[in-house]
């Protein structure tokens, strides 16, 4: 069915034995295959963004995800399971998103967290699909929360990173379901009135980026928990872009204000407390324009802290 490929070397700083030393290398795919944790899956794909007219090269983002993973110190609960990487063949990316919603179907099924790393925002629709084919979810109401300067609601003959969102809302309808679909982190110059007019027919609420500022992260607590309280399966998708331009250079589209890390952590938090957090993907990373892995090592923080949460780990 899927033939998802290992290529990574998963190696980093070793301090020596015992759980006090442990870093995410030692956590990965150590632990019998059928056992619950959390799934890594790559969705190696550029066609995305170049459909979207963008700076292309988030085909390398898995592999420069994973490396900024690996070093980091990792609690005794955590358990990683390594279930590799989808790869875009020849421009194919209707095929690719296609097998990667199995491999996401399979890791569900499983007992699994999938987190997947993107590629651009393409990745959402192969994400999206495997979350509906599994039996996690069955005929349950999907939330998606997208934490991005952009909705990602084009209406474009081809698919691309600019229409994933479209394309859900177009799939749920045709089965019946309603579209529940959250943006959090809006740049309002960043998308046209066409974008927010789309938006407002498809009963999407939305917080702009100047809405999350660190003042008001009680309030953006709130609205994203009015929304976990809307529906029984959520999906978190992480656009880097959503973050500001010096915690994330390495993106198609740098963000000109953002929303800050202490925020979009403390949703991370939040979400990853909730037994409804189903999968989660991070997308649009590109390694070409990334500087010193800043944008890695704060995707990997991001991760990290779900990961940490979902395990039920806490600092005594
Ligand atoms: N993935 C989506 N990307 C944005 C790109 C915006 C831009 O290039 O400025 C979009 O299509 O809206
Ligand atoms: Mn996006
Ligand atoms: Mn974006």
């Amino acid at each position: 069915m899927t033939n998802p490929t290992i290529q990574h070397t998963w190696t980093g700083r070793d301090d020596g034995p015992g759980h006090e030393h442990r870093r995410w290398h030692h956590a990965v795919n150590t632990a019998q295959a059928g056992t619950p944790g959390i799934a890594i899956l790559g969705f190696r794909s550029d066609e995305g963004v170049r459909r979207n007219k963008g700076r292309v090269g988030a085909v390398d983002g898995p592999a420069s995800i994973r490396s900024a993973l690996a070093p980091m110190a990792a609690p005794a609960e955590l358990l990683v399971h390594d279930l590799g990487d989808t790869t875009v063949v020849d421009g194919n990316l209707e095929d690719g998103q296609e097998r990667l919603g199995a491999v996401v179907r399979q890791a569900l099924d499983a007992g699994h967290l999938p987190v997947i790393l993107g590629g651009g925002h393409e990745t959402a629709f192969g994400t999206y699909t495997g979350l509906r084919a599994s039996q996690v979810t069955d005929e349950r109401r999907i939330g998606i929360i997208n934490l991005d300067a952009h909705f990602d609601l084009r209406a474009e003959e081809i698919p691309s990173s600019g229409t994933p969102f479209r394309q859900v809302a177009e799939t749920e309808r045709a089965l019946g379901h309603g579209f529940n679909y959250t943006v959090v982190g809006i740049s309002q110059p960043g998308n046209t009135e066409a974008l927010f007019q789309t938006a407002r027919d498809l009963g999407v609420k939305y917080l702009l980026d100047e809405e999350c500022t660190e003042s008001k992260t009680e309030q953006v607590r709130q609205f994203t928990q009015d929304f976990i309280d809307s529906v029984d399966v959520v999906y978190l998708t992480i656009d880097l872009d959503v973050l500001p331009a010096y915690v994330a250079p390495g993106v198609s589209a740098p963000a000109s204000y953002g929303v800050p890390l202490s925020v979009v952590l403390e949703v991370c938090r939040q979400l990853a407390r909730s037994p409804k957090l189903a999968v989660v993907d991070v997308v649009e990373l590109n390694p070409r324009f990334d500087v010193d892995s800043r944008t890695a090592r704060t995707a990997s923080r991001l991760i990290h802290t779900i990961a940490t949460e979902r395990s039920g780990h806490r600092h005594a």
